[in-house]
């Protein structure tokens, strides 16, 4: 029987530590998160590639009203542009099957705030190629979705180091260095999530690192390579044997010297340093931006005082967010 119609979702991600140096092919480490971008793939009569994407809201609409009729008008540029993520993901799964000439219809709901750096971009990539594939009847490992996304992120962006893809694709808590993952043992993490409501685009951020890189090679060299190496000490201090509340006291010190490294590189906001401080204030072991930074969300490290820190991120003007690690990455949810 063939398939008319497939649901995949795809969870959101942390950095714990190491965004942006990862780009210069330093190791990072990452969690999934249980917040998760749906996408329903069914095909269309049209020939067309048709993209439904609820939670994006296009900027510059203009409405006109006359007595019996409403007219609307839109930047369309940026709507095209907007959507360049699940147009990629779209058009990489049609080139490894045959389509018959037939359109694809894309519908997105997303719990994932948007440019926030929580891997919106990767998740919806992600959770494209999933449904899509699958509908092509195309049987990918949920690891080829994961370069595939790469993928995407590279032509979109222009630079990604397949970080957020990867983790989006294959869940749970990994290592990852120049597209080489590895999981690491699984640890509930009391974190809290803080999100400023204001957000960053990751390919402008990539940009701006890198220009500066370039004109200061010898100050950028020797800071990307500390946070490269505190990633290692982190992953050590993860897999040791040492007990549990020691381990979190060097991973907080680990996220305050990433938080400053972050900070010296030009990705951190006032707000994000606020957030960062109060969840200190309150009691964390360490907090840092997550993600690409210039807006967007930092994560606290709390053990026994999440709710504290929750409210003191909410005192500080931000959103907290109480999230858990996703073992799970991309999953077909429903295929009829
Ligand atoms: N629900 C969605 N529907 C369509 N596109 C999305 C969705 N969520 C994210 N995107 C795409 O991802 C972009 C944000 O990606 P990015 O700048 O990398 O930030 P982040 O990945 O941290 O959210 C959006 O501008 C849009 O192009
Ligand atoms: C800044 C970076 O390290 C992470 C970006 O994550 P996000 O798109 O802000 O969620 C870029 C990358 O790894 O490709
Ligand atoms: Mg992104």
């Amino acid at each position: 029987m063939s398939v008319k119609r497939v649901l995949a979702s795809a969870p959101a991600k942390i950095i714990l530590f190491g965004e942006h140096s990862v780009v210069y092919g330093k190791p990072a480490i990452a969690a999934a998160i249980d917040l998760r971008t749906y996408v329903r793939a069914e095909f269309n009569d049209t020939g067309a590639i048709k993209i439904e994407a609820h939670d994006i809201r296009t900027p510059g609409l203009i409405v006109s009203f006359t007595e019996d009729s409403i007219y609307f008008e839109s930047d369309y540029g940026k709507a095209a542009e907007v959507l360049g993520y699940v147009r990629q993901a779209i058009e990489l799964v049609k080139e490894e099957a045959d389509v018959n000439g037939k359109g694809i219809t894309v519908s997105i709901t997303s719990q994932i705030p948007v440019g926030a750096g929580l891997g919106s971009s990767a998740a919806v990539a992600v959770a494209t190629i999933g449904a899509v594939s699958r509908l092509l009847g195309l049987e990918l490992s949920n690891e080829e979705v994961g370069k595939l996304g790469h993928r995407v992120e590279l032509l979109v962006q222009g630079a990604s180091s397949g970080i957020d893809p990867t983790v989006s694709a294959i869940g749970g808590f990994i290592h990852y260095q120049k597209g080489e993952f590895e999981h690491l043992p699984f640890m509930e993490l009391p974190i809290v999530v803080g999100y400023t409501g204001s957000s960053g685009s990751t390919k402008e951020l990539v940009a701006m690192v890198r220009r500066n890189y370039e004109e200061m090679p010898e100050i950028f060299e020797p800071i990307l390579n500390s946070m490269g190496r505190l990633v290692e000490k982190a992953r050590e201090v993860i897999t040791s044997d040492l007990d549990r509340d020691l381990k979190f006291q060097t991973l907080g010190k680990l996220m305050n010297i990433n938080h400053g490294l972050l900070d010296a590189i030009g990705v951190s906001t006032k707000k994000l340093s606020e957030l960062v401080y109060a969840a200190r204030t309150a009691g964390a072991l360490g907090s840092k931006i997550t993600g690409a930074g210039g807006g967007g969300c930092m994560y606290a490290l709390a053990p026994g005082k999440q709710s504290e820190v929750a409210t003191a991120i909410a005192i500080a003007g931000g959103t907290p967010m109480i999230t858990k690690i996703s073992r799970e990455g991309l999953r077909i949810e429903e295929v009829e």
